[in-house]
């Protein structure tokens, strides 16, 4: 049986208490993942700290944007197994991660590699009564020992993307990967010593939340700041923790993402979009879309042909070239999102295609399985479209104006996302500058440039991560002021 264990130090270090790991596609246990105790959390620290006055803390910029390069391209040298891993843990196609999730996972060291290299501080002169004046610069230095909590549907992209400016600017980590998705966090331990990384400056401790890794790592008096990404709920629990010495805080929470399609779309674009924006890694996207806006003049059209495709999509196995479609990430999920396709129903909503269980056959019967559903007929009010799902579906309705559309996408508690669909470029921008949310795609969706602010408004997030916005976080900015 695999055995993940946590990495304290630049080691791999037992625990005494274990807990399993079960597949996606079948339910049996895959792994026996050592849940790091207090005391180990508190090694972590330790050496996370310990770490930030060791050889760490005395590599120049250029050094260290060497290392975060040498890491991007330690993980590309060993992509085959990160890609196990991670579709090992999520069950998600081959095809997904090997194009999402791997290369992001790398990516996500290189960007902030050229962020520090290349960003400015600020300079000031002014004037003083004695007519000899003084300067004033800007100097960033490491925020400290980063708590890293991440959750389980884009596991290395979504901890690299902490992870990466976190040591761009020379801070160390103890990271707490969700307890579903331990792999590739533990593998990427094994590339940070071979790329020589200093012990200490990445850490990862494995767990729950309550009572154990996760709390122990949120409420740890050592660390200085903490960067999560999870469930709203959560996230409230965990900023209470960090209010406790007053840390910072960098939260991506959920979402509840509309798509706004205008008649006078691309429809094969539109189409195409929302599509992936609904379906793709089964739903279990924060930027994914769960609420489509169409205009009435398009909505049967669209409404069957996104039935259409979608009901060409294979739910399969990993492996298999042809799966667009894999398992939910565990039991517990799927009851969750199969309670919302009751919901649904019980609302009045009309199921236009799925709704329910496929069947996978024997083997893969203990698996997370689930039917991509698209919903019609419900109204505003509906806790199908006011709850984040995190699964399959969507809700298709009809709107006949433009004042319409963006108050019925905006009325919900999260701002995350949303995606615009309309060749009317005046309303595009419009539109989108009217939309309450981090990220508005046009004519896109899921779009990414690195260096662009990323993170989500209402109760979707705080802070911003991205290009030079991530340093905001991860460093602590100081004024120096020098009398000439
Ligand atoms: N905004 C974004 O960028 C973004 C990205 C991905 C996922 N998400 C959101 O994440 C959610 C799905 O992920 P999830 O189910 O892993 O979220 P989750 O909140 O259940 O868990 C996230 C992480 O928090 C840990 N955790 C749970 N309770 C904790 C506590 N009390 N103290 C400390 N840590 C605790 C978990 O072990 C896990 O590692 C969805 O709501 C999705 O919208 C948001
Ligand atoms: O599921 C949520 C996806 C988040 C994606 C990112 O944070 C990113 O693309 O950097």
């Amino acid at each position: 049986m695999k055995e993940i264990k946590n990495f304290i130090n630049g080691e791999y270090v037992a625990s005494s208490r274990t807990f399993d790991k079960h597949s996606p596609l079948t339910g049996e246990v895959i792994a026996k993942v050592h849940e790091a105790d207090r005391a180990q959390v508190d090694a972590a620290v330790a050496a996370a700290r310990a770490a930030l006055t060791g050889p760490w803390s005395r590599m120049s910029v250029a050094e260290r944007v060497e290392k975060l390069y040498a890491l991007a391209d330690g993980i590309n040298r060993r992509f085959e197994e990160f890609l196990a891993a991670e579709c090992a843990d999520t069950g998600k196609p081959r095809s997904l991660a090997s194009h999402i999730d791997i290369p992001r996972g790398a990516a996500n060291f290189k960007i902030f590699a050229d962020v520090v290299k290349n960003v400015p501080t600020e300079f000031f002169e002014m004037n003083t009564p004695d007519g000899r004046g003084a300067i004033n610069y800007g100097y960033r230095t490491p925020v400290g020992v980063v708590g890293v909590v991440c959750p389980w549907n884009l596991p290395l992209l979504l901890m690299t993307w902490k992870v990466g400016p976190a040591l761009a600017c020379g801070d160390t980590v103890v990271v707490k990967p969700s307890e579903e998705t331990p792999q590739t966090a533990a593998l990427l331990g094994e590339v940070m010593n071979e790329v020589g990384i200093p012990p200490g400056v990445y850490n990862v401790v494995h767990g729950f939340g309550p009572d154990s890794a996760g709390e122990f790592v949120t409420t740890h008096p050592g660390v200085d700041a903490i960067t999560f990404t999870g469930e709203t709920r959560t996230g409230e629990v965990i900023m209470k923790a960090a209010a406790r010495g007053a840390r910072p805080v960098s939260m991506e929470m959920g979402g509840k993402n509309a798509a706004l399609v205008f008649a006078d779309c691309d429809f094969d674009a539109a189409i195409e979009g929302t599509l992936r924006s609904a379906f793709v890694n089964s739903g279990q996207v924060c930027l994914g879309t769960e609420r489509v806006y169409v205009e009435r003049p398009i909505f049967d059209r669209f409404v069957a042909e996104l039935k259409h495709q979608v009901e060409g999509w294979k739910i399969g196995l990993p492996e298999d070239a042809d799966t667009k479609l894999g398992p939910l990430i565990s039991k517990e999920h799927q009851n969750k999102v199969l309670s919302y396709y009751k919901i649904a129903v019980e609302e009045g909503a009309t199921v236009v295609t799925g709704g329910g269980v496929p069947d996978m056959g024997t083997r893969y019967a203990g698996g997370s399985w689930i039917q991509p559903t698209i919903w019609t007929g419900l109204s505003d009010n509906a806790r199908v479209l006011r709850e984040e799902i995190f699964g399959p579906c969507c809700h298709i309705m009809p709107f006949d104006s433009e004042e319409e559309v963006v108050a019925k996408a905006n009325d919900n508690v999260y701002g995350l996302a949303c995606a615009i669909w309309t060749r009317d470029v005046a309303r595009a921008h419009r539109v989108a500058q009217r939309m309450n949310v981090g990220t508005s795609w046009v004519n896109s969706w899921f779009l990414r440039d690195l260096r662009t602010p990323f993170g989500g408004a209402k109760q979707s997030g705080i802070g911003r991560e991205g290009g030079v916005h991530s340093l905001e976080f991860y460093t602590e900015l100081k004024n120096v002021c020098i009398k000439l």
